[in-house]
């Protein structure tokens, strides 16, 4: 098979890991007699470096062209003061609502090898964490309005969530879909309390669930859910919810697995092409050491064969190889334990692709 993906490699650490999952990829369509070819996109802090703007139309273009696009993160001091719609995230926010990509989906599953690495007692891991969270990701308080103005002589900020019925239906009906092929235990989290936006995600749910009769729905304060996440996170399936509470409460569900380096991500829309993902950031205080954990971006571009190209078994050989090096007790910094080998990212890459 030919596949095109487009690459950006972003800032800080994250062209240490898209280098190593570039490896990956390379490795396993030589063995499968697979062609992928790149097309480099520029993204992010690169981008306005090169082009004085995070996300231009040329760059996006790229994306929209290929079959799906492999990011590390972006983002870093170097770009820190500057206004929010020059920000380097603010490319990544235009990439994904430029290509309709509103279904982000985030596993949080702890690797046996990596129980101990939990930052959660024994006792808690072992009834297991496996859950997704299925995060809206291209509505809510990151698309609405931002402005800064004065008034009565000081400051004022307002940033406006908002999201309409058909927002939430198509992201809710992907939520039942997860769980109908997991366990089919639905948790729909919002705050629902406080918020409009919340009652209407409610309303828009309770319509589905008369759809999917075979899932188990319930509904999560918020804030209830970041302090069950630590208290008994094997009461989780799947977690449904609007994008900045998803955006916290997967960083919160990667800790506990053992580190925010293990987790991918991928978030598609109405076509195949996807964007491919870790859930961490450009990790700027260990970038260019060579210690940064290139695992999550590796098992984004696995989810990348998984889910866009249809390639399970490619996928499948992947996780097996990163399986095989955590047993044999290769760790990067962030989940080395004592009685394990402490490895860089390029080695821990060399690792991955000895096994492939
Ligand atoms: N998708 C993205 O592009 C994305 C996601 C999150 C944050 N960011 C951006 O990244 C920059 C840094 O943000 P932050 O510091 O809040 O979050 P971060 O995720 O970059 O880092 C948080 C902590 O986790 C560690 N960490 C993250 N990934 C790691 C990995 N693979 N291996 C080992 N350790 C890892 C970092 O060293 C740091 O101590 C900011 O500019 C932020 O906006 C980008
Ligand atoms: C960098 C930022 C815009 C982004 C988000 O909030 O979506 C990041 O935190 C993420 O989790 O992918
Ligand atoms: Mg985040």
């Amino acid at each position: 098979m030919e596949k095109n993906i487009a690459l950006i490699y972003g800032d800080c650490a994250s062209p240490e890991i898209v280098t190593q999952a570039v490896r990956v990829l390379d490795k396993i369509a030589e063995k499968h007699g697979h062609t992928f070819t790149y097309t480099r996109a520029w993204m992010g802090g690169e981008a306005i470096d090169k082009f004085g703007d995070p996300l231009p139309q040329s760059e996006l273009d790229k994306c929209l062209a290929s079959d799906s696009v492999l990011l590390g993160a972006v983002g870093g001091p170097k770009w820190e003061g500057m206004p929010g719609d020059k920000r380097p995230e603010k490319g990544l926010l235009r990439l994904r609502a430029g290509m309709g990509l509103y279904s982000n989906n985030r596993p949080a599953k702890i690797w046996p090898q990596l129980a101990d690495a939990s930052p959660l007692k024994k006792e808690i891991v072992d009834k297991g964490i496996d859950f997704i969270v299925v995060r809206e990701l291209i509505g809510g308080v990151y698309f609405g309005e931002h402005k800064t103005e004065t008034e009565n002589g000081e400051e004022k900020a307002t940033d406006v969530m908002s999201y309409s019925e058909h927002e939430i239906e198509r992201i809710g009906r992907i939520g039942f879909e997860t769980a109908m092929k997991r366990r089919k235990r639905l948790t729909c989290v919002d705050k629902a309390n406080v918020l409009d936006t919340s009652r209407l995600w409610r309303k828009v749910m309770h319509r589905l669930q008369a759809e999917y009769p075979d899932v188990e729905y319930r509904e999560m304060f918020v804030d209830n859910a970041a302090m069950q996440i630590c208290k008994d996170p094997s009461q989780f399936d799947v977690i449904v919810t609007e994008n900045m509470f998803g955006d916290i409460l997967s960083d919160e569900a990667s800790e506990i697995t053992g580190s925010i380096g293990m987790v991918p991500s991928s978030s598609l829309g109405a076509g195949s092409c996807g964007l491919y993902e870790p859930i961490h950031g450009s990790a700027p205080d260990i970038a260019g050491q060579d210690i940064v954990n290139p695992i999550a971006c590796i098992l984004s571009a696995v989810m990348m064969l998984r889910y866009s190209f249809g390639m399970a078994a490619e996928a499948d050989e992947i996780e097996a190889a990163v399986n095989t090096v955590l047993d044999k007790g290769l760790r990067t910094a962030d989940i080395w334990q004592p009685g394990c080998e402490k490895i860089g990212c390029s080695a821990m890459g060399d690792a991955i692709l000895a096994e492939l």
